[in-house]
């Protein structure tokens, strides 16, 4: 962890030694700038060129300033808008175990040279600035280091137990091209070091502490200046395989994942440019989440996405109940589903027309000639209404044609409806998705009409009868009514159409047996009853990871292959050391977003929040990486799924048999002691014995227990009284005026669930830095003050209650409020038996 606890020197510089050092960092950055402005000339000179180019006027030379013009305008996007913030760190380091350089001019010994300290002095030999891009001077010495190369590396590895060469770490901060203070840490604080013969001071109380107090946006931040040695282990972790990343709340796993994301790409851009997939639980949290990659110069390779934005044209906005969710995150839902697909080809499409009464008879026809008239036959009252062509995909809804009626060779050959629901079920007997065994249960039909023909019988030479079937075959099948039978028969079914079949309870119960029970079929048919006859209506994230299972159960017809945009970093030559910005420059949101809808499968898949996932969630995240290394990252202690054995058994199928390597973050940078103490004690009850990560700062500020002053009197049905929800709103909006007061920044009220959208209305009004959030909401998320609502009922909302209270009390960089209503039942000092000691 940081090395500001342990060794820190008290920053006792006078203000003309940190003015001085500020002004040194000052004309190190106006160098830089300097180099960027003539790298900017470099590439306006380009421009220049290629435009006179143009009037040559040959093809060639039209290309070729084409790509003049396209590669500078690249190089200058680039330079421009790196111009905020991009130098953040110094290292100074002591002389190396020997004299060897990397490509980016530093050295690259790790260890210190025998002798580099003698009697407790050193003096310094090599310092090495860090920004968000590396920039060489026009001598290939080395002006600022890319954070992620490994020279940066000491930077954030380096602590006063294993400092290496590195003597000061400083986190600069700056704003534009002005230069506002240092902050340093001294990682041999027994060590007098010297800098061209001037004593290295140390100035300030440490860059972590400066960036955790700042007051919190609604947008989370990069930590690049403050990445700490545990953390940057697996940020830099080989990315072969499966990094696995435990920690709990605050420890940074989310930032963790976000920068590992920018340091893979660095590493090797054109492996990953098959694209990174970030998975976050839920739109809030991508929200919070996405502007940190273009902070560190990535986006165009990186999708963040919900779990619930995972599937192309469908978009959950719909919440489960807790037993609900259980129910369609289970791993049974598979066979459910499979199940379903193949019953609902036994229902017709919607909107089929009123249906004419079979046909009498056949009219004559040669033998060569069939009927066409009376190609088709329904049974009941159904006219086979013509539906769009065979590529139309069908809903369950309207009857079944349970008989098929040709004529052939003079005679009328009829298949029933036993032999049709035979042929049905021979063709299901094969492993491929529903939708592509319909070219088999054709085939199948066809053996079955020319069995019946009996005209195999008339030909004893096989050629003979090899062409008579051909004839009979494409006779029969080029009939637009032999097609409309199969679009009736074996209609191309969608995962919508079929998550909506699955809304009636009696068929449901059918499809459902020895699968669920009577109550889970009732709660599921009810939930889905959502959704219209198509399956069009609100979703919930559950039904996301259905429709995705769907997708594979039932199969689709296959997209052409679009050839991938040329990466413009493969045309890059030149100013190499640039290149980590390369795509920011190039990529518009367009490309990217085409670039997100394109891929169902990535190089590298990580997961946020990897304890929630629900088997069929797991699924559903896997087939996106098939061929992925993976970094999950996760704290079970916080998970809000309810079984973590089927959960883990989705997750190893998901993740292979690949090799895993294992990490644990251990010391939590968002809470105060005081509120993680607080939270402790609901990790007790959730998961006795799991270790609490330690908290990195304490503020002094206790936890406040306040009342709603509602009596907790039940009205008949169980609920709360309409009186006591009067008063817990009046209480709850009097709590957050008052965290808006202490706080510069956000304020968080999270409530039950069930509460989402009348909190919603208690604060409106409030202006946008408070938010309500159901309790699931608050995942990952974070705010200067939180005010958590009745505890009691976050904890008994499910059977995973107590761990996502422990997520509601973790959310707070400052100031907690628990507030307390009639079921929290708290003692005369306002604490709810929940968090009584
Ligand atoms: N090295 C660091 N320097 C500065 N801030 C940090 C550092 N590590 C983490 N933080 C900050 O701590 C807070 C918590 O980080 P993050 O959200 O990544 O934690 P988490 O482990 O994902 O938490 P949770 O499990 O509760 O969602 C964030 O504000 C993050 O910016």
């Amino acid at each position: 962890m940081a090395a500001h606890n342990a060794t820190h020197a008290p920053d006792h510089a006078p203000d003309s030694v940190r003015d001085r050092e500020i002004e040194a960092e000052q004309q190190h950055l106006d160098r830089v700038y300097r180099r960027l402005e003539e790298k900017i000339h470099e590439a306006e000179f380009l421009m220049d060129d290629a435009a006179k180019r143009g009037q040559v006027g040959t093809p060639g030379a039209l290309a070729e300033r084409d790509a003049q013009v396209f590669q500078a305008g690249v190089h200058l996007h680039r330079l421009n808008s790196e111009y905020e913030d991009f130098l953040f760190g110094r290292i100074d380091l002591l002389l190396g175990k020997d004299g060897k350089k990397g490509p980016d001019g530093a050295h690259t010994s790790v260890e210190p040279a025998d002798g580099a300290i003698q009697d407790g002095r050193a003096a310094i030999a090599e310092t090495l600035h860090i920004g968000r891009l590396g920039v060489l001077d026009a001598d290939y010495s080395p002006l600022v280091i890319d954070w992620r190369a490994p020279a940066a590396a000491p930077f954030y590895r380096a602590t006063p137990v294993a400092p290496g060469r590195v003597v000061r770490r400083r986190v600069i901060r700056s704003k534009g091209r002005r230069v506002l203070g240092v902050e340093d840490d001294l990682m041999r604080p027994e060590v007098t070091a010297t800098l061209d013969g001037a004593e290295l001071p140390a100035i300030g109380d440490g860059a972590l502490m400066a960036a955790l107090g700042r007051a919190r946006s609604h947008t989370m931040r990069d930590i690049v200046a403050s990445i700490q040695a545990e953390q940057d282990l697996v940020i830099r972790a080989p990315a072969a395989s499966v990094t696995e990343v435990e920690g709990g709340p605050g420890t940074g796993k989310t930032a963790v994942a976000l920068h590992r994301a920018a340091y893979l790409l660095y590493q090797d851009r054109r492996r990953y440019a098959g694209g990174i997939l970030i998975v976050s639980p839920t739109p809030l949290l991508v929200a919070y989440t996405e502007g940190v990659l273009p902070s560190l110069g990535e986006e165009g390779q990186v999708a963040i996405r919900a779990l619930g934005s995972l599937v192309d044209g469908a978009e959950a906005s719909a919440y489960d109940p807790p037993a609900v969710s259980r129910i369609k995150g289970s791993a049974r839902m598979l066979k459910l589903l499979r199940k379903a697909a193949r019953g609902a080809l036994e229902l017709a499409a919607p909107g089929a027309a009123p249906a004419a009464p079979p046909a009498a008879g056949a009219p004559a026809g040669d033998d060569a000639q069939l009927s066409l008239e009376d190609l088709l036959a329904q049974d009941g009252a159904g006219d086979r209404g013509r539906r769009a062509g065979s590529g139309s995909a069908a809903a369950p809804g309207a009857a079944v044609p349970t008989r098929l009626r040709v004529v052939a060779f003079g005679g009328r050959i009829e298949l029933d409806e036993n032999e049709l629901r035979a042929i049905r079920q021979t063709a299901l007997g094969g492993t491929a998705p529903v939708n592509l065994l319909r070219p088999r249960a054709r085939r199948l039909i066809l053996d079955a009409l020319w069995a019946r023909s009996g005209a195999a019988r008339r030909y004893t030479d096989p050629e003979l009868a090899a062409e008579a079937r051909e004839g009979f075959d494409e006779d029969i099948t080029t009939e637009a009514d032999f097609q409309d039978f199969l679009d009736a028969w074996w209609p191309e079914l969608t995962p919508r159409g079929v998550l909506a079949a699955m809304a009636d309870e009696r068929r449901l119960a059918r499809w459902a047996r020895r699968i669920l029970n009577q109550r889970e079929v009732r709660q599921l048919a009810r939930s889905l009853r959502r959704l219209d006859a198509t399956g069009h209506g609100p979703l919930s994230v559950h039904d996301i990871a259905l429709l995705d299972e769907l997708q594979q159960i039932l199969g689709a017809p296959l997209r052409p292959a679009r050839p991938r945009e040329a990466d413009p970093l493969d045309q890059l030559t030149g100013l190499d050391e640039l290149t980590t910005y390369v795509d920011r420059a190039a990529s518009g949101r367009s490309r990217r977003e085409r670039l997100e809808e394109e891929r169902t499968d990535y190089a590298h898949v990580i997961v946020d929040e990897a304890q929630d996932l629900t088997p069929m969630q797991w699924r559903m995240v896997g087939r996106r990486g098939r061929h992925a290394t993976w970094t999950v990252v996760g704290d079970p202690a916080q998970s809000s799924w309810s079984d973590p054995d089927e959960a883990a058994e989705a997750r190893d199928e998901a993740l292979g048999t690949r090799p895993r390597r294992r990490f644990t973050l251990t010391v939590n940078y968002r809470n105060p002691a005081e509120i993680a103490d607080l939270a402790s004690r609901v990790l007790a009850l959730a998961m006795p014995g799991t270790p609490s990560p330690k908290a990195v700062r304490s503020t002094g500020l206790e936890p406040r227990f306040a009342l709603s002053g509602a009596d907790g009197a039940r009205g008949a049905a169980g609920a709360a009284g309409a009186a006591d929800d009067a008063a817990l709103a009046r209480a709850t909006v009097a709590e957050a005026e008052r965290l808006l007061g202490e706080v510069d920044g956000t304020v968080g009220v999270v409530v039950a669930m069930h509460r989402r959208e009348q909190a919603r209305g208690w604060l409106a009004g409030l202006g946008d830095r408070v938010v309500a959030l159901g309790s699931l909401e608050a995942k990952g998320l974070e705010y200067d003050a939180t005010l958590v609502v009745s505890p009691a009922e976050i904890a008994d909302e499910s059977p995973a209650g107590l761990r996502v209270l422990y997520v509601a009390l973790t959310r707070a960089t400052q100031q907690l409020t628990v507030l307390s209503g009639g079921p929290d039942e708290p003692d005369a000092d306002g604490v709810p038996d929940l968090l009584r000691d």
